[in-house]
């Protein structure tokens, strides 16, 4: 009897998406049914001879990873969107390994939780919230903690693919006045209904209120957000970053909230994750800080853990993916 293929799964899925993995007959799973990173070791140890693998993006793809895999491997499926923990050349060079990820179904999450925390941020909930656990609380005040609204004010978008315009399109509805956007190339079809301008990052980091960033990690992105970047900012400018950690250089960050070039910074995404709890924008006044949330609803991990699963199948079968990376 010919043996059947094994799909190496690193994490546990969320419940919907474990059930119909664990009922998969065409396949032999292999995973770590844990919600804990896999280690490094295991993982290079697990991987051998798999046909498919489902990782997440704290698990890293790399040539060390595919050697590890061997000859067999035929598809890499990430539950997430974002791809920069796989080295795409490394997998090109691999014997055509194809790369399936989960675009579309964690939109409106993640735009929700860009607006979350702009709003947090504006209404400087972290102090509000601060106050109350404390108990120094008292009632209503007219004059303290005072925060800022976005009636009148400049937007500005950084990456305006999928994510970014779901979340432009949520965010006019708080009033703005004007929406701007950079990326790497205008998206006039979705700016055009939102009245939004594509102009240089420059342009948008001087007249931004309030600067959400919705771009891939690359390295044209990496560290975009430094010292030069909040020079330019405006001193009133909430910043709020739902994409990759490393786009945002966190020193600089720092340095910046501490000089109060900028209002306020909202991440729901750091170097490391988790940003460990003594960091300084943990406890800094002006900066809220998310576990990596963006997607985390019931509805949208199940979508993603379901379309991982069709990506993976249809890779160790020959079949095209459902979302495929072009490499
Ligand atoms: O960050 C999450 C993702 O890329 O899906």
């Amino acid at each position: 009897m010919s043996r059947l293929p094994v799909l190496l799964v690193t994490r546990e899925l969320p419940s919907l998406a474990q059930k119909r993995l664990q009922g998969l007959t065409n396949v032999q799973v292999r995973q770590h049914n844990s919600i804990d990173v896999i280690g490094r070791q295991q993982l290079l140890e697990e991987v051998k001879g798999a046909d498919g693998i489902i990782c997440l993006l704290s698990d890293k793809i790399d040539t060390e990873f595919l050697q590890a895999a061997g000859s067999s491997l035929k598809v890499v499926s990430t539950v997430s969107v974002g791809y920069d923990h796989v080295d795409t050349k490394a997998l090109k060079q691999h014997g055509g390994v194809k790369l399936g990820y989960t675009p579309n179904v964690l939109t409106d999450a993640t735009a929700d939780t860009t607006v979350l925390l702009a709003l947090m941020a504006s209404r400087r909930a972290k102090e509000a919230l601060d106050i109350v656990s404390s108990g120094n609380g008292g009632g209503f005040s007219l004059s303290r903690g005072l925060g800022t609204q976005f009636t009148g004010k400049t937007l500005g978008i950084v990456g305006f693919g999928r994510i970014g315009c779901a979340t432009a399109e949520r965010l006019v509805g708080f009033g703005f006045g004007s929406v701007l956007y950079s990326g790497s190339r205008p998206n006039e079809e979705r700016a055009q209904p939102l009245g939004a301008e594509y102009v240089p990052f420059d342009r948008l980091l001087g007249e931004s209120d309030l600067v959400c960033i919705c771009c891939p990690l690359n390295d044209k992105t990496k560290g975009m957000f430094n010292k030069s970047a909040f020079e330019k900012m405006k001193r009133s400018a909430i910043l709020v970053n739902t994409a990759r950690g490393a786009i945002v250089n966190q020193d600089d960050l720092l340095e910046a909230l501490n000089k109060k070039q900028i209002a306020h910074a909202a991440l729901d995404v750091t170097v490391p994750e988790p940003l460990p709890a003594d960091h300084p924008l943990v406890h800094h006044p002006h900066c809220t800080v998310l576990p990596h949330i963006g997607s985390a609803t019931e509805e949208t991990r199940n979508a993603m853990g379901n379309l991982a699963i069709d990506n993976a199948l249809a890779g160790i079968f020959g079949e095209p993916l459902k979302a495929e990376v072009r490499l």
